[in-house]
């Protein structure tokens, strides 16, 4: 009989077990597995569906919360009438006062620019532009802004950053907190933090604008960076558009060298044509990247002599100046000629800040000139379309119809005097203006020179023989535009504002463009002294005065140490004279030596490997006559 075979262990006896399984057991197996399977696609697919949304999401830009539009009225509820105990600083182009909204940002501030600033209004759409691109926890975020047509105000609404600025903080109030070191260590690397992720933006964005004062800390005392109204993107060529009547801020990106033309659209969808407030259908923004140069804004001014203007009667004068671009101001009578901003080339050069705006962007479209132009002479001058519609066919024959007649019915005398005196006024106007054109072209040369001696004797000085020949004049010269007196004296005059707070004045129009102004930040976080300071024993003013001079001359002889805030507590030496050496490498005279801001953040962070003192800054640097270097080869 044969034995029953038992079941074996081994895979190929499997299929003889299965047909023991019943079938009701088989099938409930099958739909398991199928069970299992099915749900093990069902994850994977998930799981693929989730990596590629994180992909999305993280190629697509956080979405920042929406700019608030505020009422002026709240505004001015919210800082008690901006009221002066309310008074956080004074800018160059307005004041800030702490205000107290309803929720969710209760304690805000409230920037309000000063009305009819042409300048102010360009940093309000510059700040409003950027606050739509920018979205970085080391940027001072803007919360809303405010336009107020009528009364011609313009307000930003930020967030309150409760220890001000850095510059008060460290030279003013002298905060305690950063009396210690570790955190005024950290204040420097937010900073390059802040400008890092700045400059990693594509395309990247340029402060144009740092300054100890516009490095604002929160309760913390961490450091952001704030006021955008001079920043600007970076690429070859650049036009930023806001556009006026449209809802979007777009920025046109025209790379040299190629016919690309990209546009990019961003999400600022907050100006419109009442941000201008009439000046031109123009933005000033997009005015001021696009226009030519200001040399090619010269308008040929003949001499009073030689002027030949055609003359019917002083009521009727037309004087029409024609620039490259063939620009025609019409002016109707030599009184209003003399109060309305004449020549675009004089009123251009009036504001050095529109021109160093202008010099930044060289090229575009003639046509642009032109608007530029209308919108220096502002709303005093009638727009072109008026001027054409005006001078244009039916209109122009009936005013020179009407001017015939009237001139015709004046006798020989009366006609004979009228002419005499419209060019006796013409004359006496133009040579007027002549004369204050060369009286500015002078002074302008004047300042120049003094200028460029000022800056080659002291910034350049290295022996104690050179900066021993820095001048109280020269040093005044430094203290006045260190502390934008010019123009606070100007703004003064013009607006009775008071002094900024804490006797910190705006310097950006003096100090943007000077040498001084590359990259002190670090050395005056390390030293705590401003970039120019005279304070302290005579003997010791000579040699400290200008920190950058003083940190030179103690780089050569190997101490750098000596730099360090004598008040500061806890310092790690280590940490401040790499600071230092930071801000050297910043200053060094040529710009392609300067590290860029990641290096910048690598070694401050111990990322990268500590600087060496640059050529410029070491204790014996190479001497560059070659008769030195032959000897030494001879040898
Ligand atoms: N968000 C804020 N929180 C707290 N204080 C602020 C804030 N914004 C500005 N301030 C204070 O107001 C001062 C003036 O600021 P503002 O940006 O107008 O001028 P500035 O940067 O000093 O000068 P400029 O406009 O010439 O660059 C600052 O120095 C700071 O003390």
């Amino acid at each position: 009989m044969p034995s029953r075979a038992l079941p074996s262990p081994s895979p190929a006896n499997q299929p003889s077990s299965t047909t023991l399984i019943s079938p009701p057991l088989t099938l409930a197996a099958v739909g398991l597995s199928l069970f299992f399977t099915l749900s093990l696609c069902f994850c994977k697919s998930t799981r693929k569906r989730r990596s590629s949304a994180a992909v999305i999401s993280s190629s697509t830009p956080p979405q920042k919360p929406p700019l608030r539009e505020f009422t002026y009225s709240s505004l001015r509820s919210a800082t008690a009438s901006f009221s002066p105990e309310n008074k956080l600083g004074q800018g160059g182009f307005g004041s800030v006062f702490r205000g107290t909204l309803p929720h969710p940002s209760p304690v805000v501030a409230v920037k309000v620019m000063d009305s009819g600033s042409l300048q102010g209004e360009r940093e309000f759409q510059n700040e409003l532009f950027f606050a739509g691109k920018l979205d970085s926890p080391r940027v001072v975020s803007v919360i809303g802004f405010s336009r107020d047509r009528k009364r011609r105000r313009l307000a930003l609404v930020y967030e309150m950053m409760d220890n001000g600025n850095l510059q008060d903080a460290l030279l003013h109030r002298k905060a305690p907190e950063l009396m210690e070191w570790e955190r005024r260590f950290l204040v420097a690397v937010d900073i390059a933090k802040g400008i890092e992720d700045l400059h990693g933006l594509d395309p990247p964005v340029i402060h144009g604008d740092l300054k100890p004062s516009n490095v604002l800390l929160d309760r913390g005392f961490n450091a952001k960076i704030a006021d955008f109204g001079l920043a600007r993107l970076k690429s070859d060529q650049v036009a930023v558009t806001v556009g006026p009547g449209s809802d979007e801020v777009t920025v046109t990106e025209v790379r040299l060298g190629s016919n690309d033309v990209e546009s990019v659209v961003t999400s600022a969808s907050v100006c419109d044509e009442s941000v201008n407030f009439g000046f031109t259908d123009q933005s000033p923004v997009s005015v001021c990247k696009v226009v030519e140069s200001p040399e090619t804004l010269q308008v040929p001014m003949t001499s009073p002599e030689t002027l030949q203007v055609p003359v019917t009667s002083p009521e009727t004068l037309q004087v029409t100046m024609t620039s490259p671009e063939t620009l025609e101001v019409p002016m109707t009578s030599p009184e209003t000629a003399g109060s309305v901003s004449v020549s675009p080339e004089m009123e251009v050069k009036r504001n050095g800040k529109e021109m160093e705006d202008k010099e930044g962007n060289g090229g575009g479209g003639g046509g642009k000139v032109k608007d530029y132009v209308t919108q220096w002479i502002g709303s005093e001058v009638r727009k072109e379309s008026e001027w054409v519609a005006e001078t244009s066919g039916a209109a122009m024959k009936k005013k020179s119809r009407n001017r015939l007649e009237w001139w015709l019915s004046l006798d020989e005398e009366d006609k004979e005097k009228k002419k005499k005196k419209s060019r006796r006024m013409v004359r006496e106007w133009w040579k007027d203006e002549y004369r204050k054109e060369l009286a500015k072209r002078v002074n302008k040369k004047k300042e120049k020179k003094k200028k460029k001696k000022t800056l080659e004797s002291e910034f350049h000085s290295d022996d104690v023989s050179s900066s021993n020949s820095i001048t109280s004049s020269s040093i005044d010269w430094w203290l006045e535009r260190l502390s934008g007196g010019e123009q606070l004296r100007a703004r003064r005059k013009t607006s009775g504002d008071s002094a900024k707070s804490c006797g910190g004045v705006s310097s950006t129009p003096s100090m943007r463009g000077t040498m001084c102004y590359v990259a002190p930040e670090c050395c005056v976080l390390v030293s705590g002294r401003r970039p120019l300071d005279v304070t302290g024993p005579a003997s010791e003013i000579i040699q400290r005065a200008n920190l950058m001079s003083w940190a030179r001359k103690l780089a050569r002889r190997g101490r750098l140490g000596d730099l360090v805030d004598e008040k500061l507590q806890c310092v790690d030496q280590e940490q401040a004279v790499l600071c230092i050496k930071v801000a050297l490498q910043c200053l060094q005279r040529s710009p392609v030596s300067r590290p860029s801001m990641k290096d910048v953040l690598g070694m401050l962070t111990g990322a990268m490997s500590p600087p060496e003192l640059p050529r410029e800054f070491s204790p014996s640097p190479q001497s560059q006559f070659p008769f030195k270097t032959r000897r030494k080869q001879r040898r």
